[in-house]
């Protein structure tokens, strides 16, 4: 296909095409079942160390927005929790529904939240993202869900940056931002071995999904869905269902860092 997407010539059934890898053994989302989930005392707590003076654009790419971060030092890192080493914060960026009743990626025990959000993170023992994207411990994705309740001001502070980005393409300037205000209280987690949500859908990343959702109002996910896919002067197409549904387990073990 020209290029992949969410629409129904070119969506999630359509990806392994062009990836092969789509129907491979470690592939992402998954359903979570929080009752076949084994809670590991290995596991360490996650340290998630930002530094605001990194964060710099954001950026309409056509699938999702994305906040980038500058990542050539160890200022904004993941360490602990199921991974060895250090891991640089290089991207966050979130998936949703078309209406509240969807729009998550992971789903526990069945139960779809209306938005996911990834903070992309990758190892340091290799030079780049890039050489790290191919890596099977090259990279760290903390998910987070969002649960349809009270307005979340931390949020709507990055919601506020999307009027200048509606069409695929487009990016400004977003500077001084702390992602941990995006964070839940608790750091509770699942974690697994899987891949890209999107293509190319590599086999890199170490999932790491907290367990408690942080806030979003409906009408601020109806911001989100004021974003276009679709470029400037092309027929608008509104940006939402923009999640991969869950992937065969494979018999992949799921650890919980709680009882
Ligand atoms: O596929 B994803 O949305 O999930 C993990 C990830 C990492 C980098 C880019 C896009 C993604
Ligand atoms: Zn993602």
């Amino acid at each position: 296909m020209a290029s992949w997407g969410y629409a129904p010539h070119n969506g999630p059934d359509k990806w392994v095409q062009n990836f092969p890898i789509a129907d491979g053994p470690r592939q992402s989302p998954i359903d979570i079942v929080p009752g076949q989930a084994r809670y590991d005392a290995g596991l360490k707590p996650l340290t998630l160390k930002y530094d605001p003076g990194t964060s710099n654009g954001i950026l309409n790419n056509g699938h999702s927005f994305q906040v980038d971060f500058v990542d050539d030092a160890n200022r904004s890192t993941l360490t602990g929790g199921p991974i060895t080493g250090t891991y640089r914060l290089k991207q966050f960026h979130f998936h949703w529904g078309a209406s509240d009743d969807r729009g998550s990626e992971h789903t526990v025990g069945g139960t779809k939240y209306p938005c996911e959000l990834h903070l992309v993170h990758w190892n340091t023992k290799y030079p780049s993202f890039g050489d790290a994207a191919s890596k099977p411990d090259g990279l760290a994705v903390v998910g987070v869900f969002l649960k349809l309740g009270a307005a979340n001001p931390q949020l709507q502070t990055v919601l506020d940056g999307l009027a200048a980005i509606k069409t695929k393409g487009k990016q400004t300037t977003f500077p001084n931002f702390d992602p941990t205000i995006l964070l839940p209280g608790a750091l509770d987690y699942w974690t697994y071995d899987g891949s890209l949500t999107t293509p190319p859908l590599l086999e890199s990343v170490t999932w790491i999904v907290l367990r408690d959702p942080i806030s979003v109002s409906p009408a601020q996910m109806a911001q989100f869905r004021g974003l276009l896919f679709t470029a400037d002067g092309e027929a608008p197409c509104c940006m939402q269902d923009n999640y991969r549904p869950p992937q065969p387990l494979k018999g992949r073990p799921v650890r919980a860092s709680f009882k």
